[in-house]
């Protein structure tokens, strides 16, 4: 479920490695220490990982360079054909956020850049799913774009507008980019104690733990 986006990556998977290096001025600050903010997520994971959103694998290069079990979930068929290329041994899933099957006992969820393809509602069912089926200690570690209130994002996107970054506003307008308070209350209430931290203009690192 929240898959109402994944048709957009069958044409960025071509040139989706360009924006996240910089290539694409609109998405610059956006990808903004990409490489980075991917790192302070795999170093967060612990054992076992799902990994979701995985797009061409650059967050699970670096969770596999640690040495961690990853099974990968990735709604778009582009997008798995690309990082069955470059990965050879790593199991991809056809799966979700909220829909998913592994063999595999998680002590991690992982992703970067994809959780705001979930409306709130969607985002506080996916908490509840992984506080079930984590252990006590177990972690979520998520990087994406939040704003610290709906203030901040209406300014930030009248900023972008007046830039002329059209497809970044649209984007940000389109998805369900949501503000820091809302994430720490669907995650204290599905039973984590969390951590965020600012990597860049949009994005945070949510590192939350059960308890
Ligand atoms: C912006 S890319 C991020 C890719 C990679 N994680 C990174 O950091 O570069 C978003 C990815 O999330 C995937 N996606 C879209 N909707 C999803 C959903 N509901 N559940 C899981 N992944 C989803 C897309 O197909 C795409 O591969």
């Amino acid at each position: 479920m929240g898959r109402e986006f994944v048709g957009i990556f069958d044409e960025w998977v071509h040139t989706y490695d360009d924006s996240v290096s910089g290539k694409d001025e609109e998405y610059k600050d956006v990808f903004m220490k990409y490489n980075e903010i991917l790192q302070a997520v795999a170093d967060a994971a612990i054992g076992s990982v799902i990994e979701f959103g995985v797009g061409t694998g650059n967050l699970t290069v670096k969770l596999l360079h640690r040495g961690l079990e990853v099974v990968g979930i990735e709604p778009n068929q582009a997008m798995r054909e690309v990082v069955a290329e470059k990965l050879k041994d790593l199991i991809v899933i056809d799966g979700d956020f909220l829909e998913f099957e592994t063999e595999i006992r998680p002590q991690s969820f992982v992703s970067s850049y994809a959780f705001h393809h979930l409306t709130d509602a969607e985002k506080a069912q996916a908490f509840q799913l992984y506080a079930e089926q984590l252990p006590a200690g177990g972690k979520v570690v998520f990087a994406d774009t939040l704003f610290a209130s709906e203030a901040a994002k209406k300014e930030i996107i009248a900023f972008e507008q007046a830039r002329g970054h059209a497809n970044l506003v649209e984007d940000l307008n389109r998805e369900y980019y949501t503000t820091v308070p809302v994430m720490e209350k669907l995650m204290t209430d599905a039973g984590f104690t969390v951590e965020l931290s600012k990597m860049n203009n949009y994005v945070y690192l949510i590192d939350a733990t059960k308890k």
